[in-house]
């Protein structure tokens, strides 16, 4: 018996002669978050819509706990954040969700916490059309959330949020993965998603073109280590003909080394004893790597 919640295997759509989602396939256990990233017209969105039901796949096969996308059972344990969400502006943020918690079969009351939990418990008697944009997509969120689901999908969650709110945002993420939810959700925000994601997917021209922890994707696309060295002053000189070679920047040496070379160079750096003052290591962003997954995809097309 597999311990997958969403298992996507050979899924192809194809929109006329355009090859939206081109034979992708993963499988994300309980409890991973994860972020599938891509350019504009990537295929993302087209992808949730077939893990949804919303669209029919052209080829291969999708199982949510072991249910067809679009059925009462996969339904009942998916939750879904479209980009841009919608509700109708004269209902208060209280009716909308006891309206959605009625519609997923729940009480309303077991619902309406979620309004504190994504903070607009003092806006819930308030009208949504004097909402603002984050705060209407809070209220898409604390929607999404109702009844606990098993597989939450978000598209571009953070989008228009101001920095507190997509703190909000990736807290809850964290708590409903920590509770064995799955969260896959979409974004072009790469630098937030850094911390906050256990596993990177990247999709290019509708092909899944990477798909691993970011430590891994980091090792596999070979990016170097920036080492920037803070000299005591009057050492520049000397600390970069000691390490042989380096970008000088006033009190500061800058040089990449390979992956398997940190201990290395740290060693060296370490023996350069007091003309060292301070060290900062930068590993390889995940705008780095993106582009590197993204531009090798681009070559092989
Ligand atoms: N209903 C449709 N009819 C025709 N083409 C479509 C349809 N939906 C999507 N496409 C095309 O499929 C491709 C993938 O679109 P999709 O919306 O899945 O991309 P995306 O990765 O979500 O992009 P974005 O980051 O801009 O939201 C695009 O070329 C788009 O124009």
């Amino acid at each position: 018996m597999t311990s997958n919640c969403l298992s996507v295997q050979g899924v192809s759509k194809r929109f006329s002669a355009q090859k939206a989602v081109d034979d992708v396939s993963f499988s994300l256990e309980p409890g991973e978050r994860v972020a599938l990233l891509g350019h504009n017209g990537a295929g993302k969105t087209t992808l949730f819509k077939i893990v949804l039901g919303f669209l029919r796949s052209d080829e291969g096969a999708i199982s949510i706990l072991g249910s067809g996308p679009g059925s009462a059972p996969a339904r009942n344990v998916t939750a879904y954040l479209p980009e841009a969400v919608a509700f109708p502006p004269s209902l208060t943020g209280r009716e909308v969700l006891s309206f959605y918690a009625r519609l997923k079969g729940q009480r309303p009351a077991q619902a309406l916490p979620l309004l504190d939990k994504v903070g607009l418990s003092d806006a819930s008697g308030r009208r949504v059309g004097t909402y603002s944009k984050g705060m209407r997509q809070r209220l898409g969120l604390a929607q999404a959330l109702i009844g606990k689901p098993r597989l939450v999908l978000l598209d571009e969650p953070t989008t228009g949020l101001d920095p507190i709110s997509r703190q909000t945002v990736y807290e809850l993420i964290g708590e409903i993965a920590d509770q064995g939810a799955t969260v896959l959700l979409s974004s072009h925000a790469l630098t937030e998603l850094e911390a906050r994601t256990d596993r990177i997917l990247i999709m290019s021209k509708g092909r899944l073109v990477a798909d691993d922890a970011l430590s891994k994707l980091r090792e596999q696309a070979g990016l170097p280590i920036r080492m920037k060295i803070w000299t005591k002053p009057g050492a520049v000189q000397e600390v970069a003909a000691q390490l042989g070679g380096g970008r000088m920047n006033g009190r500061s040496v800058e040089f990449d080394c390979g992956l398997d070379d940190k201990i290395k160079a740290l060693t060296t750096i370490s023996a350069l004893g007091s003309l060292v003052e301070d060290i900062d290591v930068h590993a390889p962003s995940l705008d780095d790597v993106y582009r590197h997954f993204s531009k090798n995809a681009q070559k092989e097309t």
